[in-house]
């Protein structure tokens, strides 16, 4: 499509402030030309959803009663982190009844009145907001979403900030999300053989972004994606999803299921935690299938640094590294990080460019 045909129908769509969810409210049979995909990018592969390939599933139960226990827990959690980026965990301390009241939230924000929902619907910044593809104007064809972003880096939004709809559960549940955050980075610290606390030392779970993502049923599902194939920023990611499904994870180049289970959570390496761990841990390569009969729900929480660590300089880890491992990517600070990443809107594999 020509260019400026294209900036005009995407501008039309996001003028309408009623994302996805609108287009398909209207009753469109036929999906508009901005969320074409190339077909190599939504090739539904036939190893996809492969038999001989389970992301592992880690319970966290009983790790602060049995010391033996949290080192086979530590073992598990360092042994997926290097080889698939991605494990669910069980038996995290999040209360069942918190998980389904934060996916009925996100329900209620996306299906609540489309004229009290618009008045979130901006690009500025700002602690909560929503819109349909965070990255619409980038050459990258339209995902089969909307999106909801709650900014938690810093302090915690005045209430007046939050959609009455789903307020309160937002902060109960990235609360909760941001203390199990805790014992994930003691876990992966651990991990890496240093002490217990390193990684929150150095401001890892300084600050926090909720995500909500609302993925409506799809006439063409076969046409596009819900998340094309893209890999994380942050340390890590606590992902809630509904019983849908539809995340795959990119392992040894097949694209492998990642199938829901009620009580679980996923958590995924982002590429700066792979960066600090000089390559030992892996930030995977993810996407999500549309499909025709969601509305598929899900709620990312990316675990990151407050503003606080702006001044800070990261790079890999001193302690990881020897003759025999040197340091595979150069010094930054956090700003000239997300600067690159907002840049490049994940064309080229944005951590290559800090590689030495
Ligand atoms: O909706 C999902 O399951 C995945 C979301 C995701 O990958 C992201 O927000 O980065
Ligand atoms: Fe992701």
């Amino acid at each position: 499509m020509e260019d400026s045909k294209r900036v005009e129908e995407l501008k039309a769509f996001d003028d309408t402030k009623l994302g996805v969810k609108g287009l398909v409210d209207e009753g469109i049979t036929k999906i508009p030309s901005i969320f074409h995909h190339p077909l190599d990018n939504i090739k539904r592969v036939s190893e996809s959803g492969h038999k001989d390939y389970t992301i592992p599933i880690i319970d966290l139960g009983r790790i602060h009663e049995d010391s033996g226990e949290r080192k086979r827990v530590v073992e598990r959690v360092k042994e997926a982190s290097e080889t698939w980026g991605f494990f669910q965990i069980v038996n995290h301390g999040i209360p069942v009844s918190t998980l389904e009241e934060m996916l009925d939230g996100v329900v209620r924000f996306f299906e609540q009145d489309s004229e009290v929902k618009k008045e979130f619907y901006t690009r500025d910044k700002k602690p909560f907001i929503f819109n349909s593809n965070f990255n619409l104007y980038s050459n990258a064809p339209a995902n089969w979403k909307d999106t909801f972003i709650c900014d938690r880096t810093t302090n915690l939004p005045t209430l007046g900030d939050l959609p009455s709809v789903c307020r309160d559960i937002l902060v109960e549940y990235t609360d909760e999300v941001s203390k199990l955050g805790s014992l994930l980075f003691e876990l992966l610290s651990e991990g890496l053989g240093l002490d217990r606390t390193y990684l929150a030392d150095i401001g890892c779970n300084g600050g926090l972004y909720a995500v909500g993502h609302y993925y409506p049923p799809c006439p063409e599902p076969e046409l596009t994606m819900g998340i094309t194939k893209h890999a994380d920023v942050d340390f890590i990611t606590v992902l809630l999803q509904n019983q849908i499904g539809g995340l795959q994870v990119l392992h040894q180049d097949m694209w492998i299921d990642l199938p829901p289970l009620p009580e679980a959570l996923v958590v995924n390496i982002g590429d700066f935690l792979q960066l600090l761990s000089n390559d030992k841990f892996k930030s995977a390569q993810h996407r999500v299938l549309a499909n025709r009969v969601s509305p598929r729900v899900s709620i990312a929480c990316f675990l990151t640094t407050s503003s606080h660590s702006n001044a800070r300089i990261y790079g890999p880890i001193k302690e990881l590294l020897s003759e025999e491992n040197p340091a595979k990517y150069r010094e930054f600070s956090v700003p000239e990080f997300l600067a690159h990443y907002s840049k490049c809107a994940n064309q080229i594999p944005p951590l290559m460019h800090f590689r030495i």
